[in-house]
């Protein structure tokens, strides 16, 4: 490897999957990296949690910890996508200051929007199968996740495999219409 002095100036492309637990980011997530062209990170919020040291929280310090760590994750994948590094996100919109944060943060017309849909009982089918995940998780998170009501595209993992939603993303990407999702809700707010 040789060391550069100077690395050509590129924004990254930013694949934010949106959806509840059990849902089927992460599968999608890794479908994605099998099959981009271009070099590609998966920053998950769970890994995020995952760094954080195993120091007992004291309970009302804990609210604190946990909005830095999701605040830190934005400003992370931004780092990442301003840097030149295309980043699929794979996040939890399960709070309206979330979505905020990602909007006044991320380049928005380099944004693809992806909501990730599985239907309620098909998501309690594979929280008990996981047994990693808490019974009625999902199920709590189901109405605000998708609340904003806009996306680029979207698909139904109760209907099609990792692969082919991979394969759909992908297929959007060749000719992505503007405005993106990203721009109409950052207009919208
Ligand atoms: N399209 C799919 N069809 C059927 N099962 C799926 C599909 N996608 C994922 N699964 C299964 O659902 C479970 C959850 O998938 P995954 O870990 O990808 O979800 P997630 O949205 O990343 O969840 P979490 O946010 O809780 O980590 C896994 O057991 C996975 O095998």
């Amino acid at each position: 490897m040789r060391h550069l002095t100077e690395v050509p100036p590129r924004r990254g492309l930013v694949i934010f999957l949106n959806g509840t637990s059990s849902s089927g980011k992460s599968a999608i997530a890794t479908e994605l990296l099998r099959v981009l062209d271009e070099p590609c990170f998966h920053m998950a919020v769970d890994s995020f949690h995952a760094m954080r040291s195993r120091t007992p929280v004291p309970p009302d310090r804990l609210d604190t910890v946990l909005h830095r760590t999701w605040q830190g994750f934005h400003r992370a994948v931004a780092g990442m996508a301003a840097a030149g590094n295309d980043v699929v996100v794979d996040h939890v919109l399960s709070a309206p200051w979330r979505l905020d944060d990602c909007l006044s943060l991320f380049v928005p017309e380099d944004v693809l929007f992806v909501g990730v849909h599985c239907p309620e009982a098909e998501l309690e089918r594979r929280e008990r199968a996981r047994g990693d995940r808490p019974p009625g998780l999902a199920a709590r998170q189901l109405r605000q996740v998708h609340a904003h009501g806009l996306y680029d595209v979207e698909c139904d993992t109760g209907v099609l495999d990792a692969p082919e939603c991979a394969r759909r993303i992908k297929e959007f990407l060749s000719d992505r219409p503007t405005p993106t999702a990203f721009q109409k809700l950052r207009s919208a707010r």
